[in-house]
């Protein structure tokens, strides 16, 4: 991975401003995960605001979980926008593949919005690529392919970086796939991981030309903070503390950290 200090620097040089249309779940916790990075965020779902709003942000993050055909026409307004305007689009599948209001959505979104990155879960990025998909309401269900085969086609069918999380996250923009062997089962114990490694990328993706990179730094930190706010839980603390561990984590971590945890490898 690429120049991680000037990385993490930049972030907190620049607080890079991250229009989320998220979901009504974890938007706290993706507004103060942004915050933690060093970003600034904003979650603004009106659809007559999202040009406006477009123009003042460096990156956008559009985030399925509580998807409404309302919050839908914001997403298309604000992707489109984002477009025109040259900064980078990430998006969260939340749930594809569960529902076919979901999957028929996203295929929409996906024609009429060029995505930079795409994030989800096995089931959400194998639903993506036209598999039939046993997302599990929101979470990971059994996926008969690879992630790596699968965050492959999805980097080719849509030209852009995939992340699919999971006991191993792979990274792949169709030529180069990563591995990282980062993270604790302790994150999928509380909701939101995932949705705010999407805030973290965004931050790292306002501020580089390199989705792919920014798509595996944004990644390994919300596996690397998972681990050690697990490794800092003492007696009597469950999850609820491991929460609160887990932003402390991301806030406190830099260059020096990170590359001491990191565990990545190219496939
Ligand atoms: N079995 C596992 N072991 C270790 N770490 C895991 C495991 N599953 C997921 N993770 C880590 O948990 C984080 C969130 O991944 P997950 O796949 O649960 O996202 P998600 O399903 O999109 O979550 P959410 O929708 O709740 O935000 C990632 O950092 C990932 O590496
Ligand atoms: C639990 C849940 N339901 C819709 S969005 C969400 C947060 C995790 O994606
Ligand atoms: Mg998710």
């Amino acid at each position: 991975m690429n120049n991680i200090k000037e990385l993490f620097n930049r972030v907190k040089e620049s607080k890079p401003l991250i229009h989320h249309i998220t979901n009504t779940v974890t938007i706290n916790d993706c507004a103060n995960v942004t915050l933690a990075i060093g970003g600034s965020p904003v979650m603004a779902t009106e659809t007559n605001e999202m040009e406006e709003m477009i123009q003042l942000a460096d990156a956008l993050v559009i985030n399925f979980g509580t998807i409404h055909e309302q919050v839908f026409e914001s997403m298309i307004r604000a992707g489109g926008a984002a477009n025109r305007k040259g900064i980078p689009v990430i998006f969260d599948p939340v749930g594809v593949g569960a529902t076919s209001f979901r999957t028929s959505k996203s295929q929409i979104l996906l024609d009429q919005v060029k995505m930079d990155i795409i994030r989800g879960n096995v089931s959400e990025l194998h639903a993506l690529i036209g598999g039939s998909s046993q997302t599990k309401g929101v979470d990971a269900g059994e996926v008969s392919v690879s992630p790596i085969e699968i965050a492959n086609r999805a980097a080719v069918k849509y030209k852009c970086s995939i992340g699919i999380s999971g006991k191993e996250d792979v990274i792949s923009d169709g030529k180069r796939t990563f591995i990282l062997q980062n993270g604790d089962e302790i994150l999928t114990k509380i909701t939101g991981t995932g949705c705010m490694s999407g805030s973290i990328i965004a931050s790292f993706a306002a501020v580089s030309e390199d989705p792919l990179n920014a798509t595996m730094v944004g990644m390994s930190v919300m596996s690397i903070a998972g681990q050690r706010a697990k490794q800092h839980l003492k007696l009597n603390e469950g999850l609820g503390t491991f929460k609160a561990k887990l932003i402390d984590e991301i806030d406190l971590m830099n260059a020096e950290t990170f590359n001491l945890e990191v565990r990545i490898h190219e496939y």
